[in-house]
């Protein structure tokens, strides 16, 4: 018999795609013959899924439909909008919610999206292995073992964070004998390959492990996009792709700066280099620069780049905005919250303070502020111990200053 990458290649090759190693990035998908934009090159249902929202009863647990939601009577989790999808899901339910019904109702709080997405992996896999339900070169645990995992950068917390909730999904199963280390290790591929699921609008609904789609690489000028009709995941073209061109699609909102852009790649573990990557910055300065102060000047000014010219702009704005709105006006405090920002940054502690000159105001919605916390927090915590400090600080400032002015 073929083996699973055997299978894999023909399956692909039927849908005229190709798997190959890039340099640099581990595998990516091929074309193997050309795509026009708007083009389906794959598509693709979920090894396991689950909706974000658990025992509410948001999204249907096999279509994702949003109507006419019923939960099962059993156990009380699972949803959904009717007979057909109930039994569609029925072999893998079945077993999840066995082994739900018998958890205690604190140990039932504990299945959180990503346990769920776990234990309904594991399930499948038992069902495939057993042969209850049909598995294929495009749908086999095989393909979710070769899953990037990035296990050895991973930050020692996060892993112990893993191997807890790897303990959790076993006493959800107590009949399985899992393999602990392999079940962490799967919940780092998780953070890596699983995707949002999302509706036509772009709101996340819940989470999906595709592992054919997971193959394709990452680009912030990607040529493909990844939708989702209910929660079957559709990559469709967004220019010509042409035979043997690698198919990319972008992990993250490509609406941002490079340095954005970047930072939210960070949990992938690579930096990216495609060519929007690697160019000058002239794009990020469009995208959040300011126009300079100086009207015969056609240049942008970063706002992390020189604040002082920034600052200056962001006071015209405090100025304009104290005249348009009330003085609690949340919109006025977030500018004044930034060019206080920005004041810090220059280290221009007196305008920084004259920005805070209400001493009085912010005195008294301080002490307001603790008293509610003090309820809520108790006062032995550090961070109560912390507020109470620093509300004395401020009380002494505050009459350190009358005293000041009573003087003059
Ligand atoms: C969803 S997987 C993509 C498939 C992966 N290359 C594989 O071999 O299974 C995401 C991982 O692929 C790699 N990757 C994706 N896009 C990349 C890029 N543009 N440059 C470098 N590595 C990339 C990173 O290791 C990332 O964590």
């Amino acid at each position: 018999m073929a083996s699973w990458e055997q299978q894999l290649r023909d399956e692909l090759a039927g849908r005229d795609l190709a798997v190959a190693s890039v340099p640099g990035k581990g595998r990516g998908l091929f074309a193997a013959r050309s795509f026009f934009p708007g083009e389906v090159v794959i598509s693709q249902e979920p090894y396991a899924s689950t909706p974000n929202k658990i025992s509410v009863g948001s999204n249907c647990d096999n279509c994702f439909a949003s109507r006419n939601l019923r939960k099962c009577s059993v156990c009380r989790v699972a949803w959904y909008c009717g007979s057909a999808c109930q039994r569609e899901e029925w072999k893998l339910h079945q077993l999840e919610c066995r082994a739900i019904t018998a958890l205690t109702e604190d140990r039932k709080k504990m299945l959180t999206p990503t346990i769920r997405l776990m234990v309904r992996l594991v399930l499948r896999r038992k069902l495939q292995d057993d042969k209850v339900i049909p598995s294929s070169g495009t749908d086999n645990y095989n393909l979710v073992d070769a899953l990037e995992s990035h296990i050895s950068e991973v930050d020692k917390n996060q892993l112990v964070l893993y191997a807890q909730m790897a303990n959790l999904v076993q006493l959800i199963l107590p009949s399985f004998e899992l393999d602990l280390k392999e079940i962490t290790h799967t919940f780092s591929k998780f953070a890596c390959n699983a995707h949002t699921i999302c509706d036509p609008e772009l709101r996340p609904l819940g989470t999906g492990l595709y592992p054919v789609l997971s193959i394709i690489n990452h680009s912030c000028v990607p040529n493909a996009v990844l939708i989702f009709e209910g929660r079957t995941a559709y990559v469709r073209a967004l220019q010509p792709i042409s035979k043997n061109e690698e198919v990319s699609i972008s992990y993250i909102e490509t609406a941002a700066t490079t340095m954005k852009r970047q930072d939210d790649l960070k949990h992938y573990y690579f930096t990216c280099t495609c060519p929007r990557c690697v160019k000058d910055s002239e794009e990020d300065t469009l995208l959040e620069g300011y126009r300079c102060n100086d009207q015969k000047c056609d240049g942008f000014v970063l706002p992390n780049a020189d604040n002082s010219e920034v600052s200056s702009m962001y006071k015209t704005i405090e100025e304009l905005e104290r005249k348009l709105y009330h003085p609690f006006s949340i919109t006025l405090l977030h500018t004044r919250e930034t060019l206080l920002k920005i004041y810090m940054e220059l280290q221009d502690w007196q305008t920084a303070l004259m920005l805070l000159e209400y001493t009085e105001d912010a005195l008294k919605s301080l002490t307001r502020a603790a008293d509610i916390l003090r309820i809520t927090h108790g006062t032995k915590s550090e961070f109560m111990k912390e507020l109470l400090g620093k509300l004395e600080e401020v009380r002494a400032e505050a009459s350190f200053r009358l005293s000041a002015g009573d003087e003059q």
